[in-house]
């Protein structure tokens, strides 16, 4: 992305997190029929609005910012604090939209950042253009929602074209869960 379309990138993420509002919010509310009626047909102008600006890959602003899940709608917004050759710390905050039962994130979220983080600094700090092979997760502990946690990589061990990581997400002292996965770069001329 050039330099000149920099505003233009900012004023898309406050695109995302109006939307991701909306997606927490929707996860509070119980509003009557009518009301709800008329609300989703707002939402389909904005569809419709937003469909007058469909672009072909590579022009696509959500790609283009993929990283750290910031310019991506569905997934989870974190910071990576602190990066080495072999570690990384981050932290995220999940919100009402990520919510599983009363208060805690659903499992499948917690999957879905583990791959993210853990494909991003593989990708920086291990082999990029690499492939989640597998990916386990461990829940340790419930996770809260609207709380700010910490994450943790690091990289075990590269054999070949493959990384061997590890990452945690923490409340605290608590763990909330564990993930270890194997990234495979893919082999010349690979799509
Ligand atoms: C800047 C960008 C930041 C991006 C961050 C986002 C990250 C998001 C990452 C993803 O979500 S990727 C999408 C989810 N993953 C996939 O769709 C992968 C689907 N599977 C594949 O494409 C291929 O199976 C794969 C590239 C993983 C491996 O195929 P290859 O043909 O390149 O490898 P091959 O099967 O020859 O295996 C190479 C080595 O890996 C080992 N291996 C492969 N899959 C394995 C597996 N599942 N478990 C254990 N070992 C595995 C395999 O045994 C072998 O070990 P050795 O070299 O020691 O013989």
């Amino acid at each position: 992305m050039t330099e000149a379309q920099a505003y233009d990138t900012d004023v898309f993420v406050d695109m995302i997190e109006a939307f991701r509002d909306l997606q927490a919010t929707l996860c509070l509310v119980a509003p009557p029929p009518e009301a709800t009626t008329e609300l989703t047909a707002t939402i389909e102008d904005v569809t419709n609005r937003l469909k007058e600006f469909e672009a072909p890959e590579g022009d696509r602003v959500a790609r283009e910012l993929g990283l750290r899940g910031i310019g991506h709608p569905v997934l989870v917004p974190y910071q990576a604090t602190d990066m080495s050759d072999t570690g990384m710390l981050g932290s995220v905050t999940f919100s009402y939209a990520h919510m599983g039962s009363t208060n805690t994130v659903h499992g499948g979220v917690i999957t879905m950042l583990f791959d993210d983080v853990l494909g991003m600094f593989v990708s920086r700090k291990g082999q990029p253009n690499s492939r989640t092979a597998f990916l386990k997760v461990n829940y340790r502990n419930t996770t809260p929602v609207n709380r700010e946690l910490r994450m943790t990589a690091s990289i075990d061990k590269i054999e070949g074209r493959k990384t061997f990581v590890t990452g945690t997400l923490s409340d605290g002292d608590i763990v909330c869960a564990e993930a270890e996965a194997l990234f495979v770069q893919l082999l010349p001329g690979r799509p």
